[in-house]
């Protein structure tokens, strides 16, 4: 591929996010365009195609992954498919930008990571897209400064307004409380060893089979402790806050300060976002288009990443898995990871650097 055409992707699954990494892909960012569109639903693939007329509709995943002229793979399918799809985009040599979570067991995690470094090339890099929200940049420099002193705590909120009929507790850990496994290994730099699933008293407007809301505890392997409040069915608005306590202070984010109203009859108030298109798009945006810049310069035989990685991905798996333990045991499980050093190519990099 030369450094001056654009990126040639295929997106496949486009619901909620793959149609909008479409849409971004086309028309928000630069340098890629959407040359094939998979989607187990072909009428889901026409509608979402309409609106990108050079996409060729290619129903099976695996041959959309194939198809000679793509360059790189945007997976955007439900989560239990990503392992498979992605190790495939490996086996391939084809780039790919993985929806979190990379994979919803460790071991499929595991196949992957180890897979790339055995190529010893990075191809595969998970859509943890908080690490490139300016919030979440903003608090991370402050602690990597030690503005906050050394941080001992954080605190973090993840509401939902609603989830699908289908999502149940463990859902919510490999696809909600992902994301704050994840920030918490960027923020604070460090594994987490430990996790405990506690469960409240629960929402009479959560379906059978789901608890929520869930407090969830991570332990990190030098004892700093974070404690989640995941609540999927709040019925209010999307919430992500996330507060680190220092030695010398604390930080917070996710307050929806943007403009605060004051009007008569002497109320005064704001806007909480709806979803998470509208509290992460910066995010999404950046992500998308650093992945896409980092694929280009990768030509096609360098590496394909520029943000959280296969080891990113799979040391979330681990501690997901954990998690679930945790649900069904209602114990503290310490999380069961094999040595960074023992997938080579990740190694290269700490996980606090963003990879
Ligand atoms: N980073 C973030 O903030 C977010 C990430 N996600 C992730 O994105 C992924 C997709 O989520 P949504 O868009 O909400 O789901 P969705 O249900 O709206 O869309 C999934 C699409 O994939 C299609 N599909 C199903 N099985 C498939 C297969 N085996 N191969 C190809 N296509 C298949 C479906 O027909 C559907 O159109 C999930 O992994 C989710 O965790 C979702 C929302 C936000
Ligand atoms: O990834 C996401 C969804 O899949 C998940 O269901 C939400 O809870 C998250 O906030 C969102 O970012």
């Amino acid at each position: 591929m030369s450094d001056t055409r654009d990126l040639r992707v295929a997106v496949l699954g486009v619901g909620v996010m793959g149609a909008d990494h479409v849409d971004r892909i086309n028309r928000r960012i630069s340098g890629a365009r959407v040359t094939v569109i998979s989607d187990a639903s072909a009428e889901r693939a026409a509608e979402v195609g309409a609106s990108a007329s050079d996409a060729q509709l290619v129903t099976d995943p695996f041959e959309a992954i194939a198809v000679e002229d793509v360059d790189a793979v945007l997976l955007a399918t439900p989560s239990a498919a990503h392992a498979e799809q992605a190790l495939a985009c490996v086996n391939a040599g084809k780039p790919v930008l993985c929806e979190k979570p990379l994979a919803t067991d460790a071991e499929g995690a595991l196949e992957i990571a180890r897979r790339e470094a055995e190529l010893g090339r990075r191809l595969v890099q998970v859509g943890f897209m908080r690490r490139f929200d300016h919030e979440h940049e903003r608090l991370k420099s402050l602690i990597d400064a030690g503005e906050l002193g050394q941080p001992l705590v954080m605190h973090c909120v993840h509401r939902n307004p609603a989830v699908p009929p289908r999502c149940d507790s463990a859902t919510v850990i490999w696809n909600s409380v992902v994301h704050e496994i994840d920030a918490t290994r960027y923020l604070l730099g460090e594994e987490i060893m430990a996790i405990t699933v506690l469960r409240p008293t629960p929402s009479s407007h959560a379906a059978e089979g789901l608890q929520d809301p869930q407090l969830v505890i991570l332990e990190t392997e030098t004892g700093r402790m974070v404690d989640i409040e995941v609540f999927v069915t709040s019925g209010v608005g999307y919430e992500v806050r996330t507060e680190v306590v220092g030695e010398r202070g604390s930080a917070m984010i996710g307050l929806d300060v943007g403009l605060v109203r004051r009007t008569d009859p002497g109320r005064w108030g704001g806007q909480i976002t709806p979803g998470f298109l509208e509290r992460f798009g910066q995010a999404y945006d950046s992500e998308v288009q650093r992945w896409v810049d980092a694929v280009r310069a990768g030509g096609g035989s360098g590496d394909c990443v520029d943000g959280p990685g296969a080891w990113d991905g799979y040391a979330a798996a681990a501690v997901c898995a954990a998690g679930i333990r945790s649900l069904e045991t209602w114990d503290r499980i310490e999380v069961d990871m094999v040595p960074r050093s023992t997938v080579d190519a990740s190694a290269r990099v700490e996980p606090e650097q963003s990879e």
